[in-house]
């Protein structure tokens, strides 16, 4: 999935500025190589699939490199660092794909009774709780097109402890890297955002470069969408407010119609029991005020401690 995202980041580019040549530099992360694990051993998201990269950036081995939005620690400063460009937002939502003979008819009906769904967001958990409430949730993880595979194959979730769980019926999975892998035709239902609220920045692509190099810098505006920007930094506002970790149980999702934009997000029990949940409009280019109104919101509804509760140690 990063390598398609990676190559798209390059065709932008080299349409937008003729004289570049990019270099596509490939990295396998812990987080790659390590398809056991829960992600936090690693640091979370942020650590396994950031950090090593990021290095590189700052080390000045690399111009530029890519994260997804959404894989990005809200919650702290990255010194020297900058996102010089987010590319126009990708589909931003989360679908379900089945195994064969599986309906979502069957799953609605049975309110997820004798089912079980893999995914290892607590935000997506929470959210198929709601919605399926008597369904089985597995942790289930992998590249995009490895835990679809997994599933078709019937195949059980190795666990850290040596145990194992599954084989799953379903996955949830973002739609934007069902479609980097190919395997949109597998997508059953598209989760509106009511439904399934989007993680802070899902389906937006983001690039990072050192403040400093300014050259770069003006070759990552030529492709930086403005409409996606505005939608990070108010989605990211949100955790940057709430001091959300890697693995907070928390969406955030904002839309634009005009000069206002919409702005919603949530913090999430990990059963899914209690959603804290908070929505307001105000003028599309003040998207950071937006972001701390919403998450203030959200503090004065008591989120924090949720936050805290799941902390990793
Ligand atoms: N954590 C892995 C990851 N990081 C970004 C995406 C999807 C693309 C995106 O939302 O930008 C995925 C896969 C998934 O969540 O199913």
């Amino acid at each position: 999935m990063a390598l398609a995202q990676t190559e798209d980041i390059a065709r932008r580019l080299s349409a937008a500025a003729s004289e570049l040549d990019v270099e596509i530099v490939k990295f396998e992360t812990v987080g790659d190589s390590d398809q056991i694990s829960k992600l936090l051993p690693h640091g979370g998201k942020g650590g396994a699939f950031v950090a090593e990269i990021r290095a590189a950036v700052t080390a000045g081995k690399l111009e530029a490199c890519m994260h997804s939005l959404k894989d990005m620690p809200g919650n702290e400063d990255t010194p020297g660092l900058i996102i010089g460009a987010t590319l126009s937002r990708d589909p931003p939502t989360d679908a379900l794909v089945l195994r064969k003979g599986l309906t979502l008819e069957d799953l609605q009906k049975s309110r997820g009774k004798g089912y079980t769904i893999g995914t290892n967001a607590v935000r997506r958990a929470a959210y198929a709780k709601r919605l399926f409430p008597e369904v089985n949730i597995i942790h289930f993880r992998g590249a995009a097109d490895t835990r679809v595979r997994k599933l078709d194959n019937g195949e059980k979730q190795r666990l850290p402890d040596g145990g194992h769980v599954g084989p799953a019926d379903a996955l949830i999975m973002a739609r934007s890297g069902l479609e980097r892998v190919g395997f949109v035709d597998r997508i059953v239902h598209d989760f509106t955002p009511q439904e399934m609220l989007p993680s802070a920045g899902q389906g937006i692509v983001a690039v990072e470069c050192a403040v400093n190099n300014w050259q770069i810098r003006k070759y990552l505006e030529l492709i930086d969408d403005p409409v996606a920007r505005l939608s990070c930094d108010a989605e990211r506002e949100v955790l940057w407010v709430l001091n959300g970790h890697c693995n907070s149980p928390m969406a955030a999702f904002s839309t634009i119609k005009g000069s206002e934009m919409t702005l919603s997000a949530s913090v999430l029990d990990e059963e899914g029991g209690l959603f804290i949940e908070a929505s307001r409009s105000g003028p599309a280019n003040r998207p950071r005020e937006l972001g701390r109104a919403v998450a203030l919101e959200l503090l004065d509804k008591g989120a924090a401690a949720i936050i805290e509760r799941t902390r990793p140690d």
